[in-house]
């Protein structure tokens, strides 16, 4: 169900839209348009759907349009043309066209929004910051006092409950935007680059919070960032932005194997697969390995015997080799390094890397209980160097 859905949506600053617009869709570009109007296009022609549950990530350059759009969410920003409509129960709200009571009602209640800058009051309580915005949704003093401490708890500030902010380190205080943006219960949470600012090893401990509390709160999340790890990692859906447009919208993992341009392929050649990457989009498949009479010869003089496409045995010169099924969280320690491990298609890149770095040999992949392809160094290292996108013209 569509929570947040953006609708051709054009965002013009400036005092000459009038001008602006026709340029824009005679296909100026926005260099050009500051050039003749003086006007700088914010965003141009975005369209986007969002899901319940969904963290749809913008991503994209310094000023690319992320922030811009964002805020269109929860109308700060004014659209110039298009739709930009929020779920409000059974109905959708346009957010650029509803009148002052219903957007103070969808800020309140549907949107609340989480800044890079934390956004805490120095003179409350960390406490009292977070039952803030409960404050303002009209919630008796216990009852959100009471809330308030729930959340805290949530991200593990409850014995700071009584500090000012600037007791509190950047990341303590960037989880107490978080306990306040999720203690104000609305279904969607619009976040402009909330980690940027934090040192790594906080960044991926809050984007791992956040990955677990959104397990549990099922919220939908806009969320901007311009380092695409963080999209990937935290992104179901990401719609990458260049000078204004969505170029790009896609789940991390089509993003990572087919980049629409050489912008999204520039960011792409960056990210470390291991997150993304799942077994049967870097396989070496079935059909391409050299098959005889239902024996697949692989490397080091091992064949693999199949029956109707099911492995039935790993073969060598000296007789059988032994075979692994591998299942998530599988301890490997007590598992011979000379056996061979059957993984599902669908394995993560990690894992499968956790695997060949405990076991010698290539690894089966299998999908409906029949071989469908096998994971070797070749299909690993070729993972790493990015070689992946653009695999039919280029393959390595
Ligand atoms: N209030 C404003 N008035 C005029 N121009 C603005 C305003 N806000 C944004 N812009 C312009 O709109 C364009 C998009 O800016 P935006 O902040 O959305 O980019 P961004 O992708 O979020 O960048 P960053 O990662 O640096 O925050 C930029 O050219 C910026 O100068």
């Amino acid at each position: 169900m569509a929570v947040v859905t953006i609708e051709n949506v054009d965002i013009v600053f400036g005092d000459n839209k009038a001008q602006t617009l026709p340029l824009m869709d005679k296909g100026h570009s926005r260099d050009e348009i500051i050039g003749m109007t003086g006007d700088v296009v914010g965003v141009q022609n975005a369209s986007i759907e969002v899901n319940e549950g969904e963290i749809c990530v913008l991503m994209g350059l310094s000023g690319s349009g992320k922030s811009t759009l964002l805020r269109a969410v929860n109308g700060l920003n004014k659209i110039a043309r298009g739709r930009c409509l929020v779920r409000d129960g059974d109905n959708m709200v346009d957010m650029a066209k509803c009148d002052d009571a219903t957007l103070r009602h969808m800020r309140t209640h549907r949107v609340s929004m989480v800044f890079q800058s934390f956004a805490l009051m120095p003179w409350l309580t960390v406490l009292e910051n977070v039952a803030f915005g409960l404050e303002m949704q009209g919630m008796p003093k216990t009852e959100r006092l009471i809330k308030a401490r729930e959340q805290l708890k949530m991200v593990s500030l409850d014995q700071w409950a009584d500090k000012k902010p600037d007791e509190l380190s950047g990341g303590m205080r960037q989880r107490v935007g978080l306990a306040r943006a999720f203690a104000m219960d609305t279904d969607v949470l619009l976040m402009d680059e909330p980690f940027s600012a934090l040192d790594p090893l906080i960044r991926t401990q809050l984007q791992d919070e956040l990955i677990e509390l959104q397990r549990r709160l099922n919220k939908t999340i806009i969320f901007v960032s311009h380092d695409l790890d963080e999209a990937l990692k935290i992104g179901t859906k990401i719609a990458i932005m260049e000078s204004a447009k969505i170029i790009q919208e896609d789940t991390p993992e089509q993003i990572v194997l087919n980049p629409a341009t050489e912008y999204v392929e520039n960011f792409v050649a960056h990210t470390n697969p291991l997150n993304v990457l799942l077994g049967n989009s870097l396989m070496t498949p079935l059909s391409e390995l050299a098959i005889q009479n239902d024996k697949v010869i692989m490397e080091n003089g091992m064949w693999l015997e199949l029956t109707d496409e099911k492995l039935t045995s790993v073969q060598n010169l000296e007789g059988e080799v032994p075979t692994v099924s591998w299942t998530p969280n599988m301890v490997l320690d007590n598992i011979p390094n000379n056996a061979i491990f059957i993984v599902p298609a669908n394995i993560a890149m990690r894992d499968a890397v956790n695997i060949r770095y405990h076991s010698k040999h290539f690894m089966v992949l299998e999908e409906n209980e029949k071989c469908v392809g096998i994971l070797n160094d070749h299909n690993f290292y070729h993972a790493l160097l990015g070689k992946h996108f653009g695999r039919d013209t280029n393959a390595a």
